[in-house]
């Protein structure tokens, strides 16, 4: 039976980082080393200051920093020690070339493969972390049979990773359930039990799933996309809320209470974000594509569509709002994360949205408790975002609170669901007080009691609610 003591990740990111320092937590008998070709990600790493924000990751990494968790930039020795190496490399969505703007990028997959296959010395369970199109795994295989010898065999496992960002150190801590797919043969099974052995070191043997290579890595693109899905139906079903008078939240609650539905991801947003949802949708679709089955492809394509509608959708409404036209009129954004409690701006909603405010001349005043400046400033210089510098400079404005973003503003909107932005934390008489008259509020996260602020002043329009039909 192979016992796995000494475990490499390559790629320390969002996925990496928490995953493999949980493990080393609940593992002290484990020895885990998380690799990276950035110094300056690994330098983070080992500092104070961690590279990425999610709560309770400090106390974790902190714990066993040095002890049984070390993060280097040595990547072919942390190969050459390991028994077992998790790939957690990023996958973007490919930009150029055949599948672009659809197909999932491998290139960093393949070149941590080919290293693995190069420096090894030893046998390695080589586990597929990152989430690939389904028969990635293949193509690993492939690459590591052709460089093993007698003494240096490898296993394969798929082991995708499931955790939200925000909730990443709850969800890996307590996860639903872990899944590991392998090849069944005498020598996928025995790798798979060994990390199996790995994750029982505290999750329940109950909650680790064991499945063949394909079924585990198409169950999470699966998984992503019903949870997408779910969410482009409530926007779908927010937009008929706003022409009838229906309220989102209270359609949301009672579909929600059908045990066959659940109360889970049914919250109306101005849209998902984030690095995965969009990202293994156009994944899902693409493989579809290529399997020549264009019905499926045209069934996933619409939950995209559907996310890039309610965006524009919210976006017309505080145009015409503001009596349709919104140049030189100052919009107050606050949150610029893609959700809250991370500091993450993938494909944040928050970019979408203020490329169309620029493009109509507003000038844009951005608070976010978690994002840089410096992030902003990189996420709006993206070709295609905000065309020149001197745009940039002269319409975007990065605050250090609401209140500063708020201030003499024409609307504020409200695009991440921070916790400081509800109505019992921020002081809505304070911002209204400050902004230009009639002072209007657009939440596009459903977080705050518009009657409430209506009662202060403000005109309020919220998604998914349209008071005005409901009473008409
Ligand atoms: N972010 C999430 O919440 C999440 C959740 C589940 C799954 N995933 C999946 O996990 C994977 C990683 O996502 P992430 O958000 O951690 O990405 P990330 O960009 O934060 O991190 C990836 C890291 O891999 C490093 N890297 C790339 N090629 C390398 C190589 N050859 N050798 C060493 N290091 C290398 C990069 O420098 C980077 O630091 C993706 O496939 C993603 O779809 C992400
Ligand atoms: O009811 C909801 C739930 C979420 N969102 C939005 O959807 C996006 C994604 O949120 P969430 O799924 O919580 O965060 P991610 O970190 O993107 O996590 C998803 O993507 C990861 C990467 O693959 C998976 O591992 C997780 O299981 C999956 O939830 C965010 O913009 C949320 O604001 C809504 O609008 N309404």
């Amino acid at each position: 039976m192979t016992v796995v003591k000494n475990i490499c990740c390559i790629g320390a990111g969002y996925v990496g980082g928490p995953t493999c320092a949980v493990l080393a937590y609940k593992s002290p008998d484990i020895k885990v080393t998380i690799v990276d070709l950035s110094e300056a990600r690994i330098a983070a790493w080992n500092s104070d200051n961690l590279p990425i924000y999610e709560p309770g990751l400090d106390e974790v990494v902190f714990a066993c920093r040095g002890k049984n968790l070390f993060f280097s930039t040595d990547v072919d020795a942390a190969i050459q020690e390991a028994d077992l190496i998790f790939v957690s490399v990023n996958t973007p969505t490919k930009k150029s070339g055949m599948g672009a703007g659809m197909a999932a990028d491998l290139a960093y997959v393949e070149s941590a493969t080919r290293r693995i296959a190069e420096v090894a010395k030893s046998p390695k369970i080589v586990v597929e972390k990152s989430t690939v199109p389904c028969r990635t795994a293949q193509s690993m295989r492939t690459i590591l049979e052709a460089n093993s010898t007698s003494e240096i065999h490898f296993d394969i496992l798929s082991n995708p990773e499931f955790l939200a960002e925000g909730t990443a150190i709850k969800d890996l801590l307590n996860p639903d359930r872990v899944l590991i797919g392998a090849l069944q043969t005498e020598s996928g099974i025995e790798a798979q039990n060994a990390l199996v052995d790995v994750y029982t070191h505290w999750v329940p043997k109950e909650r680790v799933i064991t499945t063949n290579l394909w079924s585990s890595e198409l169950s999470k693109l699966a998984a992503n996309a019903m949870l997408a899905q779910r969410i482009s139906s409530i926007n779908a079903l927010s937009a008929i809320c706003e022409a009838t008078g229906a309220d989102v939240d209270e359609v949301a609650f009672a579909c929600g209470k059908d045990t066959r539905l659940g109360s889970k991801f049914l919250k109306a947003s101005v849209g998902f974000g984030g690095s995965c949802f969009q990202k293994d949708i156009l994944n899902l679709v693409y493989l579809s594509t290529q399997l020549n089955l264009p019905e499926v492809a045209a069934y996933w394509q619409q939950v995209v569509i559907m996310n890039e509608y309610q965006k524009k959708r919210f976006v017309r409404n505080i145009i015409s709002t503001l009596f349709n036209t919104i140049t030189n009129k100052k919009i107050a954004v606050l949150g610029f994360a893609f959700k809250k409690d991370t500091g993450d701006t993938r494909e944040s909603a928050a970019i979408t949205l203020i490329k169309d405010f620029i493009q109509e001349n507003a000038r844009v005043a951005i608070y976010d408790p978690k994002v840089e400046a410096e992030q902003i400033y990189m996420d709006l210089s993206e070709p295609g975002v905000v065309d020149t510098q001197k745009q940039l400079e002269k319409n975007i404005q990065i605050c250090q609170s609401a209140y500063e973003a708020a201030d003499d503003a024409d609307a504020v909107v409200i695009v991440t669901e921070w916790d400081e932005f509800r109505d019992d934390q921020l002081d809505y008489e304070k911002i209204y007080a400050g902004m230009k008259k009639p002072a209007f509020l657009f939440d596009g996260r459903l977080l705050v009691n518009a009657a409430k602020l209506r009662q202060i002043g403000f005109k309020v329009s919220v998604i998914g609610k349209n008071e005005l039909a409901g009473t008409a």
